[in-house]
């Protein structure tokens, strides 16, 4: 089936959110500078003092290519924020169409009114009526996106939104719905991963105070009485820790008052085919995109385009928290490698255990971790941990069994983490293993790591 009009267009949002993107006004106003006096790429590159790669022997047709990149990058970069610039001007240009007509009906009839600040805006635009009313249907769409998802949806939309916006296809209640469940989630990810973007909303006057600060996943969305809302983190763990807090980490620190300065999550070299081999594939591995060919995962591993998937943390109905897919995860695509505490020697704690031909350690993600920390139980998951091996360490990396935008993620816990435990297995699946021992277990989901 070929994804609807509405889930392209979400998808174009998280993912715009997510890339490398900088949606920046003052980058707008820097690259007209530097461009518009000569037009030549060399005057861009060197006038910024970006770092350009340099080799002594780097041939003129590379050093060209290079700097044409970064002319390139700079140029897309700066076309698409003037695309968001241009739909909040229009979408706000209606606004401020309703509010003229609504001045006019004052003293005449409605259509007589509208019929007045169409003429107006005509002469403006120097448009037929024609023109400009199709360009109003499109524009109002874009009105009433803003107005129930908020001003990110248009400021991170991707192509999809023209589309979405000209046909109207399933531009219903339903669909209203979804985007305002999603208005907070976008919310946060927008003040939280481009905190520049709220800039371009000063345009129109609009509020260019960031709402939510920190990190991504500082965040949980949820509903509550009054509709759908964002708790700070510890929040969600006060009634059983009124002193929680978690780091966010992008890779695992090793605890060195266990470990002292050896890693235990490196495999003895010799034993492997080397450090730098793909144990999986085969292919030299290089944190260095140019030289590197392993492609077992590109996300999270020897490409510059390394980066979280969209997921956020959520409340869910029982499980306190969980991690929800924001787009779809292909299947043996990385949801996220389980980064956390190296360490060993904890008892009563969930940890994951890794073991290399060196050493058995463990990973503790109770107070700083990454978001894989948040993944609930399931008897039938959508992802599953694998070893893995980059550059001669040893990492556990939660891969998709494919997993649909808006699926909570889950991955099975295992026997051992439910044998002796005094919790009932919420996971809801037809075929949950715990169905008949939970039968007797009265007692609810008591604590959370
Ligand atoms: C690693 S945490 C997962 C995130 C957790 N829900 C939270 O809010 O922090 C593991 C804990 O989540 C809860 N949990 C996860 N899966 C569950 C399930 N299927 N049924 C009941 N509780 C679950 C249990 O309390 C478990 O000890």
């Amino acid at each position: 089936m070929q994804p609807s009009s509405l889930n392209k267009f979400l998808t174009g949002v998280w993912e715009s959110l997510y890339s490398g993107i900088s949606i920046d006004p003052i980058e707008v106003i820097e690259q007209w500078r530097i461009i518009e006096p000569s037009g030549q790429p060399k005057l861009l590159t060197e006038t910024t003092g970006e770092p350009v790669l340099q080799q002594c022997d780097e041939t003129a047709a590379q050093r060209l290519f290079g700097r044409m990149s970064i002319l390139a990058r700079k140029v897309s970069q700066t076309s698409r924020t003037c695309r968001s610039l241009e739909v909040i001007v229009q979408a706000h240009w209606v606004e401020c169409f309703d509010g003229r007509v609504a001045e006019l009906v004052l003293a005449i009839s409605r259509e007589k009114a509208r019929k007045a600040t169409i003429a107006e805006a005509c002469v403006n635009f120097k448009w037929s009526e024609k023109e400009l009313r199709n360009k109003m249907g499109i524009w109002r769409s874009y009105l009433d996106i803003k107005n129930v998802a908020g001003w990110v949806a248009l400021v991170f939309a991707g192509t999809g939104l023209y589309r979405f916006c000209k046909y109207r296809v399933s531009f219903d209640e339903n669909t209203f719905s979804v985007l305002r469940k999603l208005r907070h989630r976008f919310e946060i990810a927008a003040d939280t991963l481009h905190p520049q973007w709220r800039q371009l909303l000063g345009i129109v006057d609009g509020p260019t105070e960031r709402r939510y600060d920190g990190h991504p996943h500082d965040w949980v969305v949820g509903v509550s009485a009054d509709g759908y809302e964002a708790m700070p983190l510890p929040e969600t763990y006060w009634q059983w820790d009124r002193a929680f807090s978690y780091v966010h980490l992008d890779e695992s620190v090793v605890n060195t008052d266990v470990w002292e300065s050896f890693d235990p999550r490196v495999v003895s070299p010799g034993t492997s085919t080397g450090t730098n081999v793909c144990p999986s594939c085969g292919e030299h591995q290089s944190d260095d995109a140019r030289s590197n060919h392993c492609n077992c995962f590109p996300s999270l591993y020897g490409s510059t385009k390394a980066g979280a998937p969209p997921v956020q943390v959520f409340r869910t109905p029982a499980k306190n928290n969980g991690l929800v897919a924001c787009c779809p995860i292909e299947a043996g695509a990385a949801v996220g490698e389980f980064v956390g505490e190296i360490t060993s020697g904890l008892s009563n704690m969930d940890v994951m255990i890794g073991q290399t031909n060196r050493a058995t350690y463990q990973i503790w993600q109770g107070r700083q971790g990454n978001y894989t920390r948040f993944v609930n139980h399931s008897c039938e998951p959508n992802s599953q941990y694998e070893r893995f091996q980059w550059r001669g360490t040893q990492r556990i990396v939660l891969v998709s069994k494919g997993i649909e935008a808006g699926d909570e993620v889950t991955v099975d816990y295992s026997d051992t983490y439910w044998r002796n435990l005094d919790k009932v297995c919420l996971c809801g699946a037809a075929q949950c293993r715990y169905k008949e021992r939970d039968r007797h277990l009265l007692t609810p989901l008591s604590s959370n790591s």
